[in-house]
């Protein structure tokens, strides 16, 4: 059986073994643990899992955006025949051109005494391209994601709403002709109305560039119609990763279940079952030994607070990391 972790040929991305852990207060803490995963070419990917689960250090990792100062990060991260993680800083800046990232908030990203044109060139100027080409470039890009070039291009970043933003900012990433985007939550702070706009034009964009995304949500209804496959984390591990179908008809993993049932939670520190309730969710420290989700988890008994999970194949062909997989549909789901 084909693992979702084995490359393939048309393979762009490898992650493999990725850790990455923060210094605080001269503790060690554990972001992402031990995650693998491989991102094709024109695929996308989804990345889910409830705050603090590690996506976004992720996607920085892969890019190499995580500040120096406290952080370690271990394993590799394979573009095409590329080793990223053995780069000097100068080859991997220049490496962003095949791969870019866009983020929840693009007003931030922008210098607002810069006009859009500027913007969306920066990039381009960062890869010494001449000013004609720039021009033409810029142009292509904001016509790719809907603006007309002629009136946006000299208008600054404040002018713009929520939505137009991050358009802005899909066309600065795409104006240096990448190969794969990560999108870190890039509709998380817009209208429904608009999130459905964004996601639309990036779904748009992709086919006609056979561009390769990471879709990165804690939100798994969102890439629900986006991803060809989906990875779910808890506590900086992958849980669970499979097609949308195996996701989201049959999920195997209890966690994904409780994501997908979109049970409330409380506060911090609780969460309500579907039977009303309160469970006392794990502190952000994971507890020693045994998997991470026991303690919420409905499912554990003693073997899940010794042994950790590792990722298997599931029945229904995804991989899943849990001593007591379901096998059953999702509520609701045909068999
Ligand atoms: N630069 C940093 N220094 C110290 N700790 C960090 C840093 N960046 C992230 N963390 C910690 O790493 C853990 C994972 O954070 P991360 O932002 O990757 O999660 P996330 O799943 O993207 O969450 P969210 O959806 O809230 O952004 C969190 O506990 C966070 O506080």
């Amino acid at each position: 059986m084909s693992s979702d972790i084995e490359p393939n040929d048309d393979m762009i991305l490898e992650v493999r073994n990725l850790s990455v852990s923060f210094s605080r207060g001269g503790k060690q803490m554990k972001a992402v643990d031990d995650v693998s995963f491989t991102v094709a070419a024109g695929e996308t990917l989804g990345l889910v899992g409830e705050s603090g689960s590690g996506k976004t250090t992720i996607g920085r990792a892969i890019l190499r955006l995580l500040p120096d100062a406290n952080t370690k990060a271990e394993g590799d991260v394979r573009y095409k025949k590329t080793y990223l993680n053995t780069l000097s800083n100068a080859d991997m800046r220049h490496m962003r051109d095949r791969l870019q990232m866009i983020f929840q908030d693009p007003l931030s990203s922008f210098n607002p005494r810069r006009n859009v044109e500027d913007i969306v060139a920066e990039g381009l100027v960062i890869q010494g391209r001449p000013a004609s080409e720039r021009k033409s470039r810029v142009e292509a890009a904001l016509s790719a994601v809907g603006f007309d070039p002629a009136s946006v291009a000299g208008r600054r970043p404040h002018q713009f709403s929520g939505g137009q933003c991050q358009r802005i900012a899909i066309a600065r990433s795409l104006a240096v002709e990448p190969e794969l985007i990560v999108c870190d939550e890039p509709v998380a702070s817009l209208d429904v109305s608009v999130q459905a706009q964004v996601i639309n034009l990036l779904q748009d964009i992709r086919e006609s560039r056979n561009l390769a995304l990471i879709f990165i949500s804690h939100d798994l209804a969102v890439v629900k119609n986006v991803s060809d496959r989906v990875a779910v984390l808890y506590m900086g591990r992958i849980v669970e990763i499979g097609t949308g179908p195996q996701i989201y008809e049959r999920p195997a993993h209890p966690y994904t279940r409780t994501l997908l049932e979109a049970v409330p939670v409380v506060d911090a520190t609780h969460k309500i079952e579907p039977d009303g309730k309160r469970t006392v969710m794990p502190s952000r420290n994971r507890p020693e030994g045994g998997c991470a989700f026991r303690s919420r988890c409905p499912r554990a008994s003693e073997v899940c607070a010794q042994n950790v999970p590792t990722l298997q194949p599931a029945p229904r062909g995804q991989m899943v990391a849990c001593h007591h997989p379901h096998d059953e549909p999702a509520p609701g789901m045909a068999a």
